[in-house]
């Protein structure tokens, strides 16, 4: 991994030699169709507390008929009581209520460990086998001592606090809040220009997960600084596991393909608030918004090509249809970098406002929308959706499996190079 704070000076270059001599290892062991035999690697992102779409388990499991006595009823108390947490607790807490649920309902860990790719049964098995022989009445009494140190915290921290403060703990790379009706989800890497880690594009998936099923009426995606978001971040593709590039590449895919496909299926109205410069999939995802206001500073650019790449986020299906196919072509195919100007006017952006007044014009004009009948909002969003969700899904899979193609090949691995010799910047 190249150094994150450093400017591109010998040590960076000492980093990158490691980084390209990894490459071409794992070039080579691919082209004598060599594999790895390592386990999991301590980084992988299955065992990142942000990584998993957990639900809670007392949300979607019966209580064991095997739980009897008095702290039976107590146990009983503290699943109601997870349902009326007023804040998310966070996946780690998720994981632990878990491993904590199955340990008093079924006892110690009975079944196969889940395959490497499967990252969310993985983690959870990982959490309940980590409880070994706990006996099932302290894993019940541990579970309520959970819940209810949650219940006091979020009940003392949500009291008297506004709305507007309401800030969802549990994420590291995204902020998400809720105010009048609206959930914000923000970028949050500023100084990498919003560049989307293989852990934010997870946050984001499950930001998008709760944002579904809260109160508010609308949910915003935007972005914290001077950029809205510079796309992958290219070392999403030099950090390769054991296993090799090959299996990193597919993992990639399932990711994007999982990330795109919360985007097709959210419920409610999503409205991109685009702050500044957006580049290659935080573009190509504009498509399945259903309103995308901008500022003036706002550029769009998605420079596939350049990359050795193609289109994802079913751009390749939703940006002909939106701007015709030769606009669309000089986008997709030459990399074309629209203003926010030509944006609008190619129908990719709903409306660009002044940089100088770009929150305070959008924010009235969201607010004003979020209390429009919930309901009615939800329901039309979905009837015009219902109409090419599966299309959308199968172009989704598509574009997912050709670019875990093209990430093996020499001109996507040459272009990821060159950002990081400084050779070549959009
Ligand atoms: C699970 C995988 C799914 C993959 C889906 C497929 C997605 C494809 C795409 O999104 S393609 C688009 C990829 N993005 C890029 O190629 C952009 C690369 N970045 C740049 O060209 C420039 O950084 C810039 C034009 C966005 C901004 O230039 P400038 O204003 O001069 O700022 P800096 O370059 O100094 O950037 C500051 C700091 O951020 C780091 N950074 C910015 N963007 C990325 C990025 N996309 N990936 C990794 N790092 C990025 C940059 O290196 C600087 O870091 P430093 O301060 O030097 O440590």
């Amino acid at each position: 991994m190249p150094p994150q704070n450093s400017a591109h000076g010998p040590p960076f270059r000492v980093a990158m030699a490691g980084v390209v001599g990894r490459l071409i290892r794992c070039w080579c062991r691919r082209a004598v169709g060599g594999r790895s035999r390592s386990a999991l690697p301590s980084g992988h992102p299955a065992l990142h507390p942000g990584c998993c779409s957990l639900k809670v388990p007392a949300l979607q499991l019966h209580v064991s008929k095997t739980a009897m006595g008095a702290s039976q009823k107590d146990f009983e108390n503290a699943m109601n009581q997870v349902k009326l947490l007023k804040e998310d607790p966070g996946n780690e807490v998720k994981l632990k209520l878990y491993a904590l649920y199955k340990q008093a309902t079924e006892g110690p860990c009975n079944t196969p460990k889940p395959g490497v790719f499967d990252l969310i049964n993985k983690a959870k098995w990982e959490a309940w086998n980590a409880l070994g022989s706990l006996p099932k009445e302290t894993a019940r009494q541990n579970y309520v001592d959970l819940v209810s140190g949650l219940s006091s915290s979020s009940d003392s921290s949500s009291q008297g606090k506004p709305e507007a403060e309401r800030k969802q703990a549990g994420y590291e790379t995204v902020v998400m809040t809720s105010e009048e009706g609206i959930t914000k989800i923000m970028l949050n890497r500023p100084a990498k220009k919003n560049a989307l880690t293989e852990q934010m594009y997870q946050e984001i998936i499950l930001a998008l997960e709760a944002a579904s099923k809260d109160d508010s009426a609308i949910t915003v995606l935007t972005g914290n600084g001077d950029y809205y978001s510079s796309g992958n971040d290219l070392t999403n593709f030099t950090n390769i596991p054991p296993e090799g590039v090959e299996a990193k590449a597919k993992n990639s895919a399932i990711l994007l393909r999982n990330f795109v496909g919360s985007f097709i299926d959210f419920p409610k109205p999503l409205v991109a608030v685009v702050n500044g410069p957006a580049v290659g999939i935080s573009v190509t995802v504009l498509g399945l918004f259903d309103l995308v206001y901008a500022t003036d500073r706002a550029t769009f650019h998605t420079p596939f090509s350049h990359l050795g790449q193609t289109p994802e986020g079913c751009s390749s299906y939703t940006f002909p249809k939106i701007m015709g196919p030769a606009k669309a072509a000089e986008m997709l195919i030459f990399g074309k970098k629209l203003t926010a100007g030509e944006a609008c006017a190619q129908g990719l952006v709903t409306e660009v406002f002044p940089d100088s007044s770009f929150q305070k014009e959008v924010w009235t004009r969201l607010k004003a929308y979020s209390k429009l009948p919930q309901n009615a909002m939800r329901i039309s969003k979905q009837i015009i959706r219902s109409q090419e969700k599966e299309k959308l899904h199968a172009i989704n899979a598509k574009e997912s499996s050709i670019l875990q193609e093209r990430w093996l090949s020499s001109e996507c691995m040459n272009a990821i190079m060159n950002f990081f010799s400084q050779k070549a910047k959009l």
